[in-house]
Formats: C-alpha cells, structure tokens, sequence
C-alpha cells in the first residue's frame, strides 16, 4: 500500500469546552484508531491540507492554495507552535508538477499556520515534527473563495504527483463539517478589525487572548442550548461524507459557496480541505472509505468527523 487517507474535523476548544466525558472518549477512540492505522502504515510523508483563521493568512495577500516549502506554526489556542519539518526539495517538485499541470498554486517560504494544521499532526502523530509534512493551505475562511471544483482539481494534481514520488504518502484533510464559528469578516467589520485581516500577523498576546475568549464563550453558549451561531447540520455532513466516499466528485464539483454557507454555516467551506485530500487519494487509484466516527458536536463548534480511506486493491 502506498497511499493512505486520513481526514478530520479541527476544534480548537477540544480541552477547553467539552461535551459529557463519554462522547470526548468516543472521539479520543476513533482518533486513536487512525494513529493505529496510520502508524502501521508508516508514511514517509504526509500531505497535510488545511485552512487557515486569519493567523497565518491575510487580506495583504491571500491565495486560493499555497504550498508551504517553509512553514511554522503560530501556536493559537493550545496547539503545538514552532516549525514543520517540510522537505523542501519535495515541496517545490510537488508544487513545480502541479504548476506545469496547469494548476495554479502559490508557494511560500515563510507560510505561517494555526490549529487548522497543528491539531491533526498532534493528533494523529503526537507532535509537529514526527513525519516529514508538505502542508497545503486551502482557503475556506476568507471570501471570495476557491471553488469544490478548483479544490478537486487541486487535490488531483498533487495527488498525481504523490502518486509518482515514490514513497508512502498519508493524505491528510483538516476541518468542518457544518459549522460557523464567530471568525471575523471583512465585510462590514470596524476599521480596526479591516486592518487585523488585511495585516494582522503577530498580534500582540492580549488581542490574540480576546479573540480566543470571543469563540470560547460563544462554544459554551452553543453547547448549552444551541443558540447564537448557525446550527450544525447532520444531514449535510452526512451526504457530503457519502459523496467523498463514493469519489462522486461530479456532485462535489457542483457545490456552490453561497450555498455551503446557507445550509451548513460559512466554515463549512473548510471542508474542501477534505475534498482536496480525497481527490488526491483518488489520483493514487480507487479506494475505500471508512467513516470512523461522526457527531455534531455544539461545545466544539463542529459537525465532527472522521474518515480514512485505503486503496481498493490491497
Ligand atoms: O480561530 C478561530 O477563530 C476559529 C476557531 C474554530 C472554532 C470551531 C471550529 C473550527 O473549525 C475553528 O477553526
Ligand atoms: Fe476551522
């Protein structure tokens, strides 16, 4: 076997608003048991997609995609900072094959990344640093955004490019399903709060503090009686992990922003995140999904979700 899937929905407020002890051990079950798989399949690399919070990514400059040839993460709520080993070599002949395969993707030297990125690699590997990682930066924060479409597309090209790099890759995909956490937004936002998004890297810890005490309020409120922030949807994150585990990608490459937004909370769009981790596993060749666990989950601001996927002919 020389590919394997691992996708995963990111909370930050996992440790800091928890639903009843049973449900964080069924959670904490299904993620052990992607580390078990994940371990005995040993990749020698990981592609990692994820988006971005407005911690790494800003309105100075923010791209579609961007493949991280250096990279660090920033360290936000109680994730791991500090830098990704990211081999560089590998980065830019992933990113030199996706870009002759008519593909556009940015790349960046000083790629900065936050929970989005740090909570799978602690997660499934129990640190930053266990396995060389190329992380791939999908926007699904900041409008306009990329397409399912240029997400599938994206996905397929890197994939095809793993497909021939000649090591066991993980594929890895970071966020959703359904939710709407209070992320700032550019429209209609203060004139402070317009320049934080257009340049606010580094904040000072306090303004960072504020912010992570803004969502960790609004998770309380939401788990205790579901109000404030658009609802979870079930149904949604159900039919889109049916749809990632039939490869429907026509479907998929139908799917409309507005639309996300509407029936599933405007971060939902992070999950093309999962869309361009399964197109690349699908560029390795069929496959076989598993969905390991999945529950809306209020305290966590998420529609939680786990999935793996190995090649159909092992
Ligand atoms: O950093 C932020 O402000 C948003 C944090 C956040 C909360 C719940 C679910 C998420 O997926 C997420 O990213
Ligand atoms: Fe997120």
């Amino acid at each position: 076997m020389t590919a394997l899937l691992q996708c995963l929905s990111h909370s930050p407020l996992i440790g800091w608003v928890d639903p009843p002890a049973a449900i964080v051990a069924e959670v904490d079950a299904a993620v052990a048991g992607a580390r078990a798989q994940i371990a005995a399949f040993a990749p020698e690399l990981v592609i990692l997609f994820a988006p971005d919070h407005y911690n790494g990514f800003f309105y100075e400059l923010m791209p579609p995609f961007c493949i991280g040839v250096q990279a660090s993460a920033i360290g936000d709520f109680n994730s791991a900072a500090g830098p990704l080993p990211v081999p560089q070599a590998l980065a830019l002949e992933c990113a030199r094959s996706v870009l002759a395969d008519d593909v556009d993707v940015a790349i960046s030297y000083r790629m900065q990344v936050d929970h989005g990125f740090a909570q799978p690699l602690e997660q499934l590997f129990g640190g930053l640093d266990a396995c060389p990682v190329i992380p791939v930066f999908v926007n699904g924060v900041a409008p306009p955004m990329p397409s399912c479409r240029a997400a599938r597309r994206l996905g397929a090209a890197i994939g095809r490019w793993a497909a021939g790099c000649g090591k066991r890759v993980l594929f890895v995909g970071s966020g959703g399903l359904s939710h709407e956490p209070p992320v700032p937004e550019l429209i209609n936002a203060a004139p402070e709060m317009v320049e934080k998004l257009i340049a606010g890297r580094n904040p000072p810890p306090d303004q960072r503090a504020a912010r992570q005490e803004r969502v960790r309020a609004a998770a309380e409120r939401f788990g205790r009686d579901g109000s404030g922030l658009h609802p979870l949807n079930p149904d949604w994150d159900r039919q889109l992990l049916g749809l990632l585990a039939e490869a429907d990608f026509a479907t998929l490459d139908g799917f409309d922003n507005e639309q996300i937004s509407l029936e599933a909370g405007r971060s939902a769009n992070e999950t093309k995140a999962w869309v361009a981790a399964f197109a690349a596993m699908h560029a390795c060749g069929p496959y076989r999904t598993q969905v390991q666990y999945y529950r809306p989950i209020n305290e966590w601001i998420a529609g939680f979700a786990c999935a793996s996927a190995v090649p159909l002919a092992t």
